[in-house]
């Protein structure tokens, strides 16, 4: 109903605790919100596609888009580098559309300092470790050694709950695809989000006055 701009979502969350899942299930139910497709210099797993999951490039590659300014954040995680391409995500935001960022919390914090207005932070906690290394075993994308690297780096990633406005420990992955929806939804109509509000009450205060003369 009315025009607003859109909405930077983040998805934090420590490797194995199901950001990956969470965001998959909201991008298939919500046609409004689109996914900011990274750059990595990791190699593809088999259930990835290269420009839907991610655009897989060679650390040569990532280093010529970084120092020709195309990165928005970029940020060094378990031994590899992610980034966000810029291009799109201002003409997505001006059209209304929602943008999800499937990022760590190096990339967040730059884009809290970039961006705050626009962003809405979501990081998620597993239920337990032992819960978290076992989705990671189940997962089976990685090997022991990689997987041993993302429990390390979970260390780190843990200190950084506080950072975000909300926390969501992701036990039944249907709830927690709930609880995401409706943050979104909540922060759809947030005042400072509707741009055109004012004009909207204007009328109906000069349609109710009218009925009152
Ligand atoms: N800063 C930053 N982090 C990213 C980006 N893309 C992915 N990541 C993060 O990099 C980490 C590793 O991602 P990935 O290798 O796909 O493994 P996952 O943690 O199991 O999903 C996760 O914390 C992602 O959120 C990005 O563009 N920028
Ligand atoms: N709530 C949950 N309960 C059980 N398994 C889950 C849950 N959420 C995700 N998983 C599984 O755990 C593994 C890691 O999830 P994923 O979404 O890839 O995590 P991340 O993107 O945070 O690394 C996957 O095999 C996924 O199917």
């Amino acid at each position: 109903m009315f025009q607003r701009r859109g909405i930077m979502l983040i998805l934090s969350s420590p490797s194995g605790a199901g950001k990956t899942s969470i965001s998959r299930a909201i991008l298939r139910q919500d046609d409004n919100i689109q996914l900011s497709v990274s750059v990595t210099t990791r190699p593809k797993r088999a259930n990835e596609v290269d420009g839907v999951d991610y655009h897989f490039k060679t650390v040569d590659e990532f280093k010529q888009m970084r120092e020709a300014g195309l990165l928005l954040e970029w940020a060094e995680v378990h031994g590899n580098f992610y980034a966000t391409p810029k291009a799109q995500i201002d003409e997505l935001l001006d059209a209304g559309k929602d943008v999800l960022f499937d990022i760590d919390y190096q990339g967040a914090l730059q884009l809290y300092e970039k961006c705050a207005d626009d962003i809405i932070g979501i990081f998620v906690l597993p239920p337990s470790i032992a819960e978290l290394k076992h989705r990671l075993e189940r997962r089976a994308d990685d090997n022991e050694e990689v997987i041993k690297r993302r429990l390390k780096t979970a260390r780190q990633e843990l200190r950084e709950w506080n950072k975000y406005d909300y926390v969501i420990v992701n036990n039944d992955l249907d709830k927690s695809c709930t609880l995401v929806t409706e943050i979104i939804n909540a922060a759809r109509i947030q005042r400072s989000r509707q741009s055109n509000l004012s004009s909207f009450v204007k009328g109906l205060q000069d349609e109710l006055e009218s009925i009152l003369k």
